[in-house]
């Protein structure tokens, strides 16, 4: 479960939001929605722990994270909306780079469990391929794959189907009800209405649901 309490962030005079409070329940999807510009990005930066915050509280499953942009851990796995991978990595290097380096795994755990993982995901051909030989669908289940790799507590997701055609965007929605399945917690900022609808248990306004 995910708890944020009056979370609060100014850019010098400029407030983006106070008292921001939310839950999302173990297992469920939440959609951040909202107009261009409101702040979205700059909450899920917030919560990947990259940005401070000025004031409030997050709690996952329990554990108080840090907020001031400098967090250890990778208990929120980030899948950006432009990935994000290493193109001079091969995509099973892309997934083993982390638990290797950061969680210290031996070679061949840290390989076991990224063939498990692009197999879960559909990915098992293209394990000793590049990202730049990836479809845009491809791409996006390698950076999925890759924050699943360190075992994080939960998994947010900034814009996962912009730029993405009809049948990759199937392909998103049915990744996030297999990790739905597995009990793991997640959030989505999306502009994309049909597909927060597709795909939320709950949705919470940018717009209308924050003071600033
Ligand atoms: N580093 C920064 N310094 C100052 N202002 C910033 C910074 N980053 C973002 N802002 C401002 O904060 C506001 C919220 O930006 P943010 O990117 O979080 O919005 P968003 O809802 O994600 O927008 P979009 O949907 O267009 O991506 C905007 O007015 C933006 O100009």
């Amino acid at each position: 479960m995910l708890e944020i309490k009056n979370l609060k962030k100014q850019y010098a005079e400029h407030l983006i939001f106070k008292n921001l409070n939310l839950v999302i329940p173990t297992g469920k999807i939440m959609a951040i929605v909202g107009p261009s510009g409101i702040g979205k990005t700059t909450f899920l930066k917030i919560i990947a722990g990259l940005l401070s915050a000025d004031q409030g509280t997050m709690k996952l499953n329990g554990e108080l994270l840090d907020l001031t942009g400098n967090r250890q851990g990778a208990q929120v796995g980030v899948i950006f909306q432009d990935f994000n991978l290493f193109p001079q990595y091969t995509v099973r290097e892309n997934i083993t780079l982390a638990p290797l380096t950061v969680l210290n795994d031996p070679q061949n755990v840290a390989k076991d469990k990224a063939d498990r993982l692009l197999l879960e995901l559909g990915l098992n051909n293209q394990a000793e391929q590049y990202p730049s030989q990836l479809s845009g669908g491809q791409k996006q289940r390698v950076a999925i794959a890759r924050a699943l790799a360190m075992h994080p507590g939960m998994l947010a997701y900034d814009e996962p189907t912009s730029g993405l055609d009809q049948a990759s965007t199937q392909q998103v929605i049915h990744v996030m009800q297999q990790m739905k399945a597995q009990g793991v917690t997640q959030l989505v900022v999306t502009h994309d209405l049909p597909f927060a609808e597709a795909i939320a248990d709950l949705t919470f306004d940018f717009g209308k649901e924050v003071q600033r």
